[in-house]
């Protein structure tokens, strides 16, 4: 059944003008047009199977991804989905391991953010061809199984193949109870939806107020453009959510070190429960320093966080409590279980970034796997959850009373709808056409 071969590749720049109404607006990224590098893997499939998959931009520079993408094209067309997965590890290690374009890595950058795209296809086809959305063909591997997925290159220092077995099979026991129970309650979200930084105070309070009737008991909100805006804006938000509601901070990368360190002794007042991406994602001793001088605030940090082996270190240097996984930023699916299951040994909580388009339908699948067979728990564990663009894909993310449904189709969740894929094009899709010659519109 999974002998069939990836034919073409399709690339497409898909691009949502979002910087309109400052959707997703944070104090690094005032006006971002959320976009897809996206990929289509086409089959000899009978029934005309398709891998569909993504990677998130901002905007400018997504052409640059779909350029990669191209430029890695040849490891995958003519070759056979069964040639893949039978050896995950190693077709990860050959998707990341060409000798030519591994130059513009190692596992990071547009490079990577294109292995995302490409990987999360190949996963989406196979899980569209196992008749299973990806959550539930990861779910039920065995422990080798999941374990075969990884490459444990550069991450043996913190977790072998043959802890990470062990660490699998403690979890095997009760994996039916815990399917049992995400099908009834879903995987609780948290919101991000009411905190852009571009927002007026109105739509704010407007947004807050929804959010909490919608059943959200945590809200995120973005801070680190101007410390007295912050501290007027979270005033505003914990009179609206009241004081049972967490409340989670991000600076986007906006401040130095020790700027983050004074300025979270003010912001402290309105009791955030994280303060997300303080400083440069990079900068590993100084998340450790942040984190050592705010607690008991919890130092997040993750979707800029280029591969495993930053993952690694962050973990082992205690410069990060709350694990924030981003399924294109780093290389997919594979490197993602490696990340999954060194935060299950570091006990690390797993809350995934999902400010981006399609990253809620992508997310979900890794909690979801997360709490069935690596981490075996909820506890302090959200997805985040924004409320944009999910109109355009065929699987919606489902929420209900602030938590997500697992998904039913198969597959990841990320193919677009075509007309969507069509319009949105960027720049001859209608929407951008329209937009620059507004006397269309
Ligand atoms: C530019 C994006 O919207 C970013 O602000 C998302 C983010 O940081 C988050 O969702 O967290
Ligand atoms: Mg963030």
């Amino acid at each position: 059944m999974l002998n069939i071969s990836i034919t073409n590749i399709k690339v497409k720049d898909i691009r949502f003008p979002t910087s309109k109404n400052l959707d997703g607006s944070d104090a690094m990224n005032p006006d971002p047009d959320y976009s897809a590098a996206y990929v289509i893997l086409e089959t000899d499939h009978v029934k005309g199977l398709e891998g569909h998959g993504l990677t998130f931009t901002i905007g400018r520079g997504n052409e640059i991804c779909v350029s990669a993408i191209k430029s890695m094209s040849h490891l995958v067309v003519g070759k056979t989905l069964e040639s893949f997965t039978s050896d995950m590890a190693g077709f990860w290690k050959m998707i990341t391991g060409d000798s030519q374009l591994r130059w513009l890595g190692p596992d990071k950058g547009v490079i990577h953010l294109a292995t995302g795209a490409l990987v999360n296809a190949v996963w989406d086809l196979y899980a569209k061809v196992e008749g299973k959305p990806l959550w539930r063909l990861l779910a039920e591997m065995t422990a080798e199984e999941l374990v075969s997925c990884v490459d444990f290159t550069y991450i043996t220092d913190a977790i072998t193949s043959e802890e990470a077995l062990l660490l699998l099979k403690k979890q095997e026991a009760n994996k039916k109870e815990r399917i049992e129970y995400l099908l009834q309650n879903g995987y609780p979200a948290y919101t991000t939806s009411a905190g852009w930084l571009g927002y007026s105070d109105e739509k704010m309070r407007r947004l807050c107020q929804e959010a909490k009737s919608a059943g959200f008991k945590h809200l995120k909100m973005k801070v680190g453009a101007d410390l007295a805006d912050d501290m007027r804006r979270a005033a505003i938000i914990r009179e609206e959510i009241g004081d049972d509601l967490k409340l989670m901070m991000d600076a986007n990368q906006k401040w130095d070190v020790q700027e983050a360190i004074q300025n979270m002794a003010q912001l402290k007042k309105f009791n955030p429960w994280w303060i997300e991406e303080p400083t440069s994602p990079d900068d590993i001793l100084g998340h450790a320093k942040i984190a050592e001088a705010v607690a008991p605030i919890k130092v997040a940090t993750g979707e800029h966080c280029q591969n495993r082996v930053i993952f690694k270190q962050l973990m082992q240097a205690k410069a990060l409590e709350v694990c924030q996984i981003d399924s294109c930023r780093v290389g997919g699916v594979n490197e993602i279980l490696a990340i999954l299951l060194m935060a299950a040994k570091f006990k690390i909580p797993v809350c995934p970034h999902a400010g981006g388009v399609g990253l809620c339908e992508y997310v979900q699948h890794l909690s979801m796997v997360d709490f069935i067979s690596i981490s075996g728990t909820m506890e302090d564990r959200i997805i985040e959850y924004v409320d944009h663009l999910h109109e355009h894909f065929i699987d919606p993310v489902v929420i209900e009373n602030g938590a997500y449904m697992p998904p039913s189709l198969p597959g990841y969740s990320i193919e677009m709808k075509p007309d969507s894929m069509e319009q949105y094009t960027f720049p001859e899709g209608e929407v951008w056409r329209k937009m620059s010659k507004p006397e269309l519109l």
